[in-house]
C-alpha cells in the first residue's frame, strides 16, 4: 500500500512531532504549516464566507489563530471566538499574531456562514461540557458549511469514540497524517471530506488508509489459470457460494469452480461445477469457503487440509472456534462483528487494536467488516476502509466481498494486499450500484469499479 495516506496514533504523531523539533524545525513553523494549509483548504472549499473560527486553549486553537490571520490577509472576514486564554507556548505565539479582536465563547456568541472548529484535536482528554456542547451544536447548524480542524472537536483520535456528542462536518483538514478517527465509527462518518496537509513531519507507519489499489496489467499471454484459479465450497444454502463465485468472476479470476453435491441454479456456465472437492489440485490460487456452508463444519475440516491460500468467510468462520486453527493456513478471514466476537472473544482497545490482536493470535489476514472495515495482518500492517455507503447493509453482500477478495488472492496478491485491494473495488462498486442494489446489483457494477483500476 505504498503510497497511501499514513494514519498515525496520537503517541506516534508527538513522536514524529519531536522529530521534526528535533532536527530543527520548531513546533510555532509546524503550526503556522497546519494553520496556513486549513486556511487554505478552507478557502478552496468554501471561499470567500464570513467565517467563525471557535478556538480552544491548546495547539489545536493555535492553528485556528493562525488560520485566521491568513485568511484576513486574503480579505475573507473573520471572527474568532475563544473557549479561554491559549495555554501551550505555541498556542500563545499564535494569538500574540493574531491582531483581531477575539470574543469570548457564549450561549451569545453569533453564528456565521462559515464554521471552523479549532477547539479541541489529538489533545482532548475528555467530553467536552455539555454548555460547550450545545454552543457548537447550535453554531453548526446555522452555519452552511463546517470545518475541523485536524479532528471534530469531541472526537477521541485514536478511537473514533465520541466523548460527546459531535456535529457533522462537511471537511476536515488534518496535518502530517490521518488519525484512527478519521476512518473509524463513528467518527469516520462525521468528518465529511479529509484533507490531509504536508507540514514536515515524517510520518511512516505501518498504518494506512485504503487507497485505490494497485493492480498489474493482464499480460498478453494470460490464461486461464494465470489469472487465477478460485475453488469454492458449497453447503446447505447454495445461494449464497453462487454470489461469491459469480463476485470472483467478475473481479477477474480466470476461472472459478464451485464443488457442490447438487447443481446450483442460476450460475453463469463460464463457472463450472463439480461434486468433488478437489481441494489439493496445485493451480487453485484460492480456496473459498464458508458463504451458505450452513451446518456442515466437515466442509471447514476439509478446507483445512489444504494448504492453498483461502479465505474464510460467514459460517466457516462460526465453525472455526478456535483462531489457533488458523495459524499456518494462508488464510483471509472476513467476520462481522458478530462473527469476530464469537471467534475471538471480546478484544480490548479500539477496533484498529482489535483487529490487529486477531491477526496477532490466528496469523491470519482477518478483514474485520462494518461501517468502518479495517484489514489487520501479523506483520502488524492495517489498512483503514475509506466509508463505504450504508447501502451496503443487505444481505449477501458479505458473499461478494469474499468472492472478490478470492479471486485478489488468486491473482497471486498477498492475503493483506489482496483484502485490502477487494474491499476498496467492493465501496466503490456499491457507490456506483447506487442506494437501492441488491447483491446482484452489485456484482454488477464489480466491472465499473475495476475499470476505475489501471488493471
Ligand atoms: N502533531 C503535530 O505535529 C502538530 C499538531 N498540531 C495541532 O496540535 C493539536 C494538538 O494540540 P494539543 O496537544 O495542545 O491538544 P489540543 O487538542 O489542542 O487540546 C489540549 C488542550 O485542551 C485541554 N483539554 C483537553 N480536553 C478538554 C476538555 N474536554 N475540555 C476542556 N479542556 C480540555 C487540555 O488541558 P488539560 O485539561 O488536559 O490540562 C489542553 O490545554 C493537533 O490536534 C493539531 O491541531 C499543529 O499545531 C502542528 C503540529
Ligand atoms: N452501514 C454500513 N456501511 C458500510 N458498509 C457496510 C455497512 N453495513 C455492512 N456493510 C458492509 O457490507 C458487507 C456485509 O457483509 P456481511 O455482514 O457478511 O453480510 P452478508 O452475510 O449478508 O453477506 C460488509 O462488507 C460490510 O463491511
Ligand atoms: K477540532
Amino acid at each position: 500500500m505504498t503510497g497511501d495516506r499514513p494514519i498515525l496514533t496520537t503517541a506516534q504523531m508527538i513522536a514524529a512531532e519531536q522529530e521534526a523539533i528535533d532536527a530543527g524545525t520548531a513546533v510555532e513553523t509546524l503550526m503556522e504549516r497546519a494553520g496556513a494549509a486549513l486556511a487554505e483548504a478552507a478557502y478552496l472549499y468554501a471561499g470567500k464566507m464570513p467565517i467563525l473560527i471557535l478556538v480552544g486553549p491548546g495547539n489545536n486553537g493555535g492553528d485556528g489563530y493562525v488560520a485566521a490571520r491568513h485568511l484576513a490577509k486574503h480579505g475573507v472576514p473573520v471572527r474568532i471566538a475563544a473557549l479561554g486564554e491559549p495555554k501551550s507556548d505555541a498556542a500563545k505565539w499564535a494569538r500574540d499574531q493574531w491582531e483581531g479582536d477575539v470574543e469570548t465563547l457564549s450561549e451569545e456568541t453569533k453564528s456565521a456562514p462559515l464554521l471552523i472548529d479549532a477547539l479541541f484535536g489529538t489533545g482532548l482528554k475528555r467530553g467536552l461540557e455539555d454548555i460547550v456542547v450545545l454552543i457548537l451544536s447550535r453554531l453548526a447548524t446555522e452555519a452552511h458549511v463546517r470545518v475541523a480542524c485536524d479532528l471534530p472537536s469531541g472526537v477521541q483520535s485514536d478511537s473514533g469514540v465520541e466523548l460527546s456528542p459531535v456535529p457533522d462536518f462537511d471537511l476536515t483538514v488534518t496535518f502530517g497524517a490521518l488519525k484512527p478517527c478519521h476512518r473509524l465509527f463513528p467518527a469516520s462518518h462525521k468528518c465529511g471530506r479529509v484533507v490531509l496537509a504536508d507540514i514536515g513531519v515524517d510520518a511512516t507507519s505501518a498504518w494506512a488508509e485504503i487507497g485505490q489499489p494497485r493492480l498489474a496489467p493482464l499480460k498478453p499471454d494470460a490464461h486461464k489459470y494465470s489469472r487465477g484459479l478460485v475453488h469454492a465450497l458449497a453447503g446447505t444454502m447454495p445461494g449464497a457460494i453462487a454470489l461469491a463465485a459469480k463476485a470472483a468472476a467478475r473481479s477477474g479470476a480466470g476461472y472459478v469452480r464451485v464443488s457442490t453435491s447438487r447443481s446450483i441454479d442460476g450460475l453463469p456456465s463460464a463457472i463450472v461445477q463439480t461434486d468433488t472437492a478437489e481441494i489439493n489440485d496445485q493451480r487453485i490460487g484460492c480456496l473459498l469457503v464458508g458463504p451458505g456452508m450452513g451446518n456442515l463444519p466437515q466442509v471447514l475440516t476439509m478446507a483445512l487440509t489444504s494448504h492453498v491460500p483461502k479465505v474464510i468467510d460467514a459460517d466457516g468462520i462460526t465453525h472455526l472456534g478456535d483462531p489457533e486453527r488458523l495459524r499456518g493456513q494462508n488464510a483471509i478471514v472476513t467476520p462481522h462483528e458478530g462473527e469476530f466476537q464469537r471467534l475471538f472473544g471480546r478484544l480490548e482497545g479500539s477496533k484498529a487494536d482489535r483487529a490487529l490482536e486477531a491477526a496477532r493470535r490466528s496469523g491470519a489476514v482477518v478483514v474485520y467488516k462494518g461501517p468502518d472495515t479495517v484489514v489487520a495482518a501479523d506483520d502488524g500492517r492495517l489498512g483503514f476502509a475509506l466509508p463505504a455507503p450504508a447501502w451496503l447493509a443487505s444481505a449477501g453482500t458479505g458473499d461478494v466481498l469474499a468472492g472478490m477478495i478470492a479471486a485478489m488472492r488468486a491473482r497471486a496478491l498477498d492475503g493483506f494486499e489482496a483484502a485490502c485491494a477487494a474491499v476498496w473495488l467492493h465501496g466503490r462498486a456499491a457507490e456506483i450500484a447506487g442506494p437501492s442494489m441488491i447483491a446482484d446489483d452489485l456484482i454488477a457494477a464489480i466491472p465499473k469499479a475495476l475499470s476505475l483500476v489501471d488493471a
